[in-house]
C-alpha cells in the first residue's frame, strides 16, 4: 500500500513525482500515462491506496489523455452540463454533504464530469471562486444540481474577477483538512496526515482534487438540539443563570431575568429555525407576534438549518458563527431593553458575544479542525518567533479566548511528536513571564508551539484567523477599534496585503493589535480604508422617534392589520425612513418612480403620497397575499390614480421597461437579489434618475453576519453599495435611515 502520508509531508511533490514516474514504468501496459496535471497524482496515490475508494471512472478520469492533452474550458462546460443532466434525471439531490455516511454511490461519473471542468480553474488566487463551488458541494444535499452546475459556472465567471481573494478560503481550508484528516481515520484506521499538511495540500491544490474528496468526506454537521443546549448553557453563565429556556415546536426561546417563577420575563430571544438557503431571519420574525408574551422585549434570530428524514434538525458548522454573532447581538439588546435591568444583565451584556463567539470558535477549531496552527521558532522564515507569539497572546484582545478548551483538543491532536521539548518551550514561557501573566495563554502558547517548521505558509491561518474574530469583536464591544463588518478579512487584508495565502508576518499582526488596543478613538478626519462602515455608535431611533411627529393613526391600524393580523412581516422601512421617500419624491417630482419590494405598501404609499400631477408608481411585489394587501392599502390612502402594484419578479419585468425611463427606483426586495436589481434598474435611469437602494448600511439586521462566510446578504448589499458608492457614473451617499439607504444619482454625459 502506497503510504500516503509520505505523499504530504515536505517535499510530498517530489515525493510525488517519483511516484508518478515509478508508477507509469510498472504500468506501461495499461497504456494510461499518468501526469501530474494539477496536482491530480496526489490523488492518484491516494486512490492507489486505496483500491475500493474511487470506481474506476473516477480514476479514469485524472489521467491525461494519452497524447497529454487536457480537457479544455469548453469541454468543461458541456461537461458540468452533462453532469447536471445526468443527476436530474435520477431525480436525485446529492446527498454528500450534512454528515451522510458514505452510500454506495452509483453517480460517480456524473461527478468525474464536474471534477474535470473544475480542474481548469485556478486555485491560488480565487479562492473565492473555489469557496463558491465547493459551498455548492456541501450544499446540494438541499439545492438542486442545477445549482451546482451554476455554481461552477460562476467559479468560471469569477475567477476572472482579481478581487477573488479572501479569508473564506480559510474556513474552506480548515474544512477540507479535517474533511481529509476524518476520511483518512476511516479509512486507515488512524490519521497519518497532519492538519497542517492538509491544509497547506488544500491551499495549493486544485478545487478538482477537493471536489473530489469531498465525495469521501462529510463536512460536520451539528445537531441543533445540542446547539441550542450548549447556547443555553452558555447564556445562563453570562446573565447568572437567569436565562430559560425551552424548544416549543417551530422555534425556541430563551427568556431572561424577571420572577422566580417564569411568569414575569424581562426580555427574551426566540430563535428559529430556518429551513432552507434563502431564508431570512427577518422574515422569521414575521411568522410570530412576540412569543415571548406581551410587552416583553424579543428579539429574533435566525437559525439556518436543515431537517434530516427522521425529524432531527441539523446545522453546518460553518453556519454556526453567523447564528452566534446575530445571537450575541440580539441577546445583548434585550438585556438592555429590559425595562428592570437585571441583575447581571447590564454589565455581562457586552461579553454576550464574545462568549457566544467561543462556541463557534472551540466547535471550529476541535471539530472542523482549521488547518491548526504553526508557532515559527526564530528566524524561520514565516516568523520572527516565539517572543512575538506571545506577545499576541499575551494582548488583552485576547484574554477572552477560552484557550484551555483548545489546547486540550489541539493536544490531543498534536502532542503526536515525541522529539519535540514541551518542556523546553514551557521554560521559556514561564521565564519570560514569572509574574504568571495570562497563565492560561501561556500555557496555550506552551501548547501550542508544536514543532512543525514554519515552512508551510498558511498552515498557521486557523487559530490566526479565530483569534482575529474574537480580538476584534471585543475590541469593538470594548470601543477600543472600529471594524468594518468583516473584521478578519479587513485585518488580514491589512496585515497581508493582497496575497493571503502567505504565512502571515506575526511582527506586523502585533502592531496592528497594539495600534488597535492602545487606539481610544479613531481621528475623525482620517479616512479608514478598508474600513468603510466603522461605527461604534447606535443609530438614534429614540432620538428621532422624539423629535418627529406620532405617526399617523390610519397608518398606525394598517400596521396592525398587516403585521398582526395578516402576520406578515415587520420588514418595512421605519418611519423616519418613510419620511425620507415621502421628501424624495416631492422634492423630485418624478414622472416615473419604480419600487422592488412593496410588501404590504408601507414604504409605497409614502412614495406615492409625494408624487405630483401625472406621477407614476409602479411596485414589484413578487409575493401575491402581500400584493394585494398592498393594493388594498394604496386604495385606502386614495392613492390608487398613481400607483400600480404588480405581482411579476421585478427583474423580469424591468428587463422588458423603457431605457432611460424612471426617474426613482426604490430597491427594497429580496438582499441577495440586489446585485440583479441594480443591473436591470441601472439602464432604466435616465440622467439625473436615482437609485435609492434600502439596508445599505448592511448594518441593521446584517451587521450581525460580521462578514461570516454565509453572509450572503450583507456581501450582496455591500457589493451593491460599494460598486455604485465608487461609480463615476452616478454621484452617491449614505442616508441615515435605521438600516441606512443609498442615493446613487446617475449622471449624463455633460456632467463634469
Ligand atoms: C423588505 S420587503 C419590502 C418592504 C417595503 N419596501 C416597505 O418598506 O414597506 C421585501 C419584499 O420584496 C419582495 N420581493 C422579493 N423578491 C422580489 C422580486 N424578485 N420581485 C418583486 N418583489 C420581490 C418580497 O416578497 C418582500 O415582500
Amino acid at each position: 500500500m502506497t503510504n500516503v502520508a509520505a505523499m504530504t509531508e515536505p517535499g510530498y511533490k517530489r515525493g510525488l513525482r517519483n511516484w508518478v514516474e515509478e508508477r507509469n514504468s510498472r504500468l506501461p501496459a495499461s497504456g494510461e500515462t499518468l501526469v501530474d496535471h494539477n496536482n491530480t497524482a496526489y490523488l492518484m496515490a491516494f486512490l492507489e491506496a486505496n483500491d475500493d475508494l474511487f470506481d474506476h471512472a473516477f480514476r479514469a478520469s485524472l489521467h491525461g489523455q494519452a497524447d497529454g492533452s487536457q480537457r479544455g474550458p469548453a469541454d468543461s462546460r458541456v461537461a458540468v452540463e452533462e453532469a447536471a443532466r445526468a443527476l436530474r434525471e435520477e431525480e436525485r439531490h446529492c446527498t454528500f454533504g450534512g454528515g451522510v455516511p458514505p452510500a454506495e454511490d452509483d453517480r460517480l461519473p456524473a461527478f468525474v464530469a464536474v471534477e474535470r471542468s473544475l480542474a481548469h480553474a485556478p486555485t491560488r488566487s480565487h479562492r473565492k471562486a473555489v469557496r463558491t463551488a465547493w459551498d455548492a458541494a456541501l450544499d446540494v444535499e438541499s439545492l438542486a444540481v442545477q445549482d451546482l452546475a451554476l455554481a461552477v459556472r460562476n467559479l468560471r465567471a469569477e475567477a476572472s474577477d482579481p478581487s477573488c481573494r479572501g479569508i473564506a478560503a480559510d474556513n474552506f481550508v480548515g474544512t477540507f483538512s479535517a474533511s481529509v484528516v476524518n476520511a483518512m481515520s476511516r479509512i486507515f484506521g488512524t490519521a497519518p496526515l497532519s492538519l497542517v499538511s492538509c491544509a497547506e495540500l488544500a491551499m495549493e491544490e486544485t478545487p478538482a482534487k477537493m471536489l473530489a474528496l469531498a465525495l469521501q468526506t462529510r463536512e460536520p454537521m451539528l445537531d441543533v438540539d445540542r446547539v441550542l443546549e450548549e447556547i443555553r448553557r452558555r447564556l445562563e453563565a453570562v446573565t447568572g443563570s437567569t436565562a430559560r429556556a425551552s424548544f416549543a415546536g417551530d422555534r425556541w426561546e430563551v427568556l431572561f431575568g424577571g420572577s422566580a417563577d417564569g411568569k414575569v420575563p424581562s426580555s427574551g430571544v426566540v430563535i428559529w429555525p430556518l429551513l432552507g438557503p434563502n431564508s431570512d431571519s427577518r422574515e422569521a420574525t414575521g411568522r410570530a407576534t412576540s412569543a415571548t408574551g406581551p410587552g416583553v422585549p424579543t428579539a429574533h434570530v435566525g437559525l439556518r438549518c436543515s431537517s434530516r428524514p427522521d425529524g432531527r434538525l441539523v446545522m453546518h458548522l460553518r453556519d454556526l458563527k453567523a447564528t452566534l454573532h446575530e445571537l450575541g447581538h440580539a441577546v445583548h439588546h434585550a438585556l438592555t431593553a429590559s425595562r428592570e435591568p437585571l441583575r447581571h444583565g447590564l454589565e455581562s451584556a457586552g461579553e454576550t458575544e464574545i462568549d457566544l463567539l467561543s462556541l463557534w470558535l472551540e466547535w471550529t477549531v476541535f471539530d472542523a479542525g482549521w488547518g491548526g496552527c504553526v508557532i515559527p521558532a526564530a528566524g524561520e522564515p514565516s516568523g520572527k518567533g516565539l517572543a512575538e507569539w506571545q506577545g499576541i497572546l499575551q494582548l488583552e484582545a485576547l484574554k477572552e479566548l477560552p484557550l484551555r478548551a483548545l489546547v486540550m483538543e489541539l493536544d490531543r491532536k498534536w502532542l503526536m511528536h515525541p522529539e519535540f521539548d514541551y518542556q523546553d518551550v514551557w521554560r521559556q514561557v514561564t521565564d519570560s513571564d514569572p509574574a504568571g501573566h495570562a497563565s492560561t495563554y501561556l500555557e496555550a502558547l506552551h501548547r501550542l508551539t508544536w514543532p512543525i517548521p514554519a515552512t508551510r505558509p498558511g498552515a498557521e491561518y486557523g487559530l490566526f484567523w479565530a483569534m482575529s474574530e474574537v480580538a476584534g469583536t471585543w475590541m469593538q464591544r470594548h470601543g477600543l477599534a472600529s471594524h468594518d463588518q468583516t473584521p478578519p478579512a479587513a485585518w488580514f487584508e491589512r496585515i497581508l496585503g493582497k496575497e493571503p495565502h502567505h504565512a502571515p508576518d506575526p511582527t506586523a499582526l502585533i502592531t496592528f493589535l497594539e495600534q488597535a488596543a492602545g487606539a481610544t478613538k479613531q481621528d475623525p478626519l482620517t479616512a479608514d480604508e478598508g474600513n468603510p462602515m466603522s461605527s461604534t455608535r447606535e443609530y438614534p431611533s429614540d432620538y428621532i422617534s422624539a423629535m418627529l411627529p406620532a405617526r399617523d393613526p390610519e397608518l398606525t391600524s394598517m400596521l396592525r392589520q398587516a403585521i398582526v393580523d395578516e402576520q406578515l412581516p415587520p420588514i418595512q422601512v421605519d418611519d423616519n425612513a418613510a419620511k425620507l421617500l415621502e421628501c424624495l419624491t416631492l422634492l423630485a417630482r418624478p414622472q416615473l418612480v419604480i419600487e422592488i419590494g412593496a410588501l404590504f405598501g408601507y414604504s409605497t404609499i409614502h412614495l406615492a403620497r409625494g408624487l405630483g400631477k401625472g406621477g407614476q408608481l409602479i411596485s414589484f411585489e413578487i409575493d401575491p397575499k402581500s400584493a394585494e394587501i398592498a393594493r388594498e392599502n394604496v386604495s385606502r390612502f386614495g392613492l390608487d390614480d398613481r400607483v400600480r402594484i404588480s405581482t411579476e419578479d421585478a427583474v423580469s419585468a424591468l428587463s422588458r421597461m423603457a431605457p432611460e425611463s424612471a426617474d426613482l427606483i426604490f430597491i427594497d426586495g429580496a438582499k441577495t437579489e440586489y446585485v440583479e436589481y441594480v443591473k436591470a434598474a441601472f439602464p432604466l435611469l435616465r440622467a439625473g434618475g436615482a437609485l435609492l437602494i434600502d439596508d445599505a448600511f448592511a448594518g441593521g439586521t446584517y451587521a450581525v453576519h460580521e462578514g461570516g462566510e454565509d453572509d450572503r446578504l450583507g456581501e450582496s448589499i455591500r457589493q451593491v453599495v460599494r460598486a455604485l458608492a465608487r461609480s463615476q457614473r452616478v454621484t452617491a451617499s449614505f442616508l441615515g435611515t435605521e438600516h441606512g439607504m443609498l442615493l446613487a444619482v446617475k449622471r449624463g454625459n455633460d456632467d463634469e
